[in-house]
Order: structure tokens, then sequence, then C-alpha cells
């Protein structure tokens, strides 16, 4: 059974060849033009129905239903090119996989390992570059920078992290968690490249700077939140500030993660400590604003498992443990022509499995 059914519907742009771009929602492995709905459907982006609010969000929603119920004209995937969904505002990174958090620490500083102190006080994150997210598909140019003392050049450690990105539609600031229905709008697949060697010379003590700056991916598909279903919110101990609380949903998300098609990984996105709320919440409590079009990613998703975390970092403890692909090769990092495809499933607020969309990039030189 297709995931990408009637109670899926996520949110795209399309366009085909000379034509505009339009607003689409994936049926099966085709899109359906929104454009016949007028108003903010018939926008070339989903910025206008973001900043709409639940309300306008509800009624898109009743309308594309009961569109993609009839039978309407079903453009295939393969007659169109997917674009960014919407335009990136700002885009902020936050580091909220206990797993992934423990597991870089033990890579990069083993004599510093177990979590960073404050790490459960806080959801921890940096604020990205939104002019360098780019559509799923893009290539990928495999970033330069300084490598270490007196050496610069092409990175050699290219990563991915494999995370889940919030959409915000609603404008707002000090926000509780209890606002996030409100003013999230959906989720995107994310890849968030990192060159760690670029990442290891350069991040203390402000944090990752060129080093994941370069290039972000995103999938084409938004799946709204309505199409999804809150599963309860993780364990935290110590009890946050009340400003953190209640946690909020967490989501039971399932990704997958393809090297060269070869699937080496699967993050499971319930295993995460913070959640979106918790995030939102963290991120305007100091007074600083969101916008429609603001992007916030988890963080990288690892679960307890080898074959559940989110980068090559750890799949392959720094290049240490290469890894064998099904063609035979064996790798440690990217190498230029590799592909990665990350991709998700969950079970649906109709109680079936939707698609989350997919990201893929291939690294060239
Ligand atoms: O622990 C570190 O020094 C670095 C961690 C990361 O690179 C992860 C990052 O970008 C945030 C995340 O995706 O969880
Ligand atoms: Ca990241
Ligand atoms: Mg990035």
């Amino acid at each position: 059974m297709s995931r990408y059914g009637s109670e899926n519907l996520p949110y795209g742009v399309f366009s085909r060849p000379r034509g505009e771009r339009r607003l689409g929602v994936r049926l099966g492995s085709s899109v359906v033009d929104l454009s016949v709905l007028g108003g903010q459907l018939a926008a070339p982006s989903l910025n206008a129905l973001l900043a709409a609010g639940p309300a306008g969000w509800a009624a898109a929603r009743a309308a594309v239903t009961e569109l993609a119920a009839g039978s309407p004209e079903r453009i295939p995937l393969s007659e169109v090119t997917l674009h960014l969904p919407f335009e990136v505002a700002d885009y902020t990174d936050f580091y909220s996989s206990e797993h992934h958090a423990r597991n870089v620490s033990a890579i990069l500083r083993p004599g510093e390992a177990g979590l960073p102190p404050h790490w459960k006080h806080l959801p921890i994150g940096y604020h990205g570059r939104s002019s360098t997210v780019v559509v799923s598909g893009t290539p990928i140019r495999r970033p330069h920078g300084q490598l270490g003392e007196g050496v610069f050049g092409p990175s050699r450690r290219l990563d991915v992290e494999a995370e889940v990105g919030f959409v915000v539609g609603v404008p707002g600031r000090r926000l509780r968690t209890t606002d996030f229905a409100g003013h999230v709008f959906g989720i995107t697949l994310v890849n968030d490249w990192s060159a760690r060697d670029i990442q290891a010379w350069e991040y203390r003590p402000l944090g990752p700077f060129l080093a994941k700056s370069f290039a972000t991916s995103v999938s084409p598909w938004v799946v709204p939140l309505s199409a999804l279903v809150g599963s309860s919110s993780p364990l935290q101990d110590p009890q946050p500030l009340d400003y953190l609380l209640p946690a909020g949903p967490g989501f039971d998300l399932r990704l997958s993660v393809e090297w060269n098609d070869t699937r080496v990984s699967a993050p499971p996105f319930a295993s995460m400590y913070w959640t979106a709320a918790q995030q939102l919440a963290h991120l305007t409590s100091n007074g600083a604003s969101v916008r429609t079009g603001d992007l916030f990613a988890s963080g990288t998703v690892s679960g307890p498992a080898r074959d559940e975390v989110g980068s090559f970092l750890e799949l392959t403890r720094n290049g240490a443990e290469p890894v064998k692909l099904a063609d035979g090769s064996v790798r440690g990092f990217l190498e230029d022509g590799d592909k990665v495809t990350i991709s998700g499933t969950a079970i649906g607020a109709a109680g079936v499995e939707i698609g989350l969309g997919e990201v893929t990039g291939t690294v060239v030189p």
C-alpha cells in the first residue's frame, strides 16, 4: 500500500518543463496541482499557507483532502521538478539526541566522554545559515576549509546528519511549549552535511561555523502536523525549568539512511531527549522571535544501537571502523560521487503508515 495515500498528503512545490512553480501534494508517485483551489494554495511557495495559522491549515487540508478524494489530474513525479517548498527564514539546529551527544563526545573528546555538563538543563543548539538550505537532489560540492594547522583544502571527512526539521508557520516570541501546535506547521527531513575535519579544528569555543554552513538539504515534502500523531514525551531527569514544561509530544518517526543504495542505519526519532516543543520554547525564551518559514532541526537522530546512528562519524567511529557497502566497497567518510538518501515513515493520525518524504544528495568534487 502506498505510504502517500489520502491520509498523508505532504505539501511541496513543483514545476513542469517551462512551467511556473506551483503548490502540490504528493499522492502515490504523482503530484496533484493545488493551484485550482485558489487563495494561499495558488501561491508559488508554502509561505502564505504557513502564515495562515491553524484555522487556515485545517481549511486547506480539508480542501486538499476533498480534491485528492475525487479524481484529480495526477502528474507523475518523473515529469516534474521539485523545489524548496518554502522560503527559509532563519535556520536553527539543535543537539537533542542523548545517544548522539554521548557518541560524539566519546569520539571527538575521549578525555571528556559523557554528556556535556549542561546538556540535560537546556536544549543546546546553534544558529545555522538559511541561504544554504537546498532542496533534495541538489549536488553537494565538497567544502574547502582549514583542516588543521597550515592545511587548507577539500574536506576529507565529509559526513551527513539525519535530522527532522520543524517548519514554523505563525510568528511569535516567548512561546510556551503548549504553543507548539499553534505555531509549527509540519515537518521535513533534513540532512545537515558536516565536514568533521573543518569542525574539529574550528569549533571551540563557539561551536560549528564553516563545517556546517556550506549546505543543508531538506526534503521537498512538508508533512503537516495534522497527518502525524504525537507520542508520549521522553522521560527527563532532572526536571527541566518551568518554561520547558510540559514537555509536549514526542513523535515516533522511523528514519532510514542509505549510502549508495545500501541501508546503513535506521535512526529512531522516538529516542530523542528534548522535544520540538521544548526547542521552540527555548529558542524564543530570551525574547527572540521566530518568523514564518523558520526551520529548526532536531539535531542528529541517533538511537542506542550502532545501526541506529544518524551520522557516519558514529557509524564508522570517525573512519576507524569502515563500513562495507552492497557493492563490496568500503567507506569511512563520503567519497566524491557518493549518494546519501534519508527517508522516513511513521504511523500517522489515521492509523496507517505514512511516508515522510526523502532527502537525497550526491557529493561532487
Ligand atoms: O559534539 C559536538 O562537538 C558536535 C556535534 C555535532 O556536530 C552535532 C550537531 O550539528 C548538532 C546535531 O545535529 O545534533
Ligand atoms: Ca546537525
Ligand atoms: Mg548544515
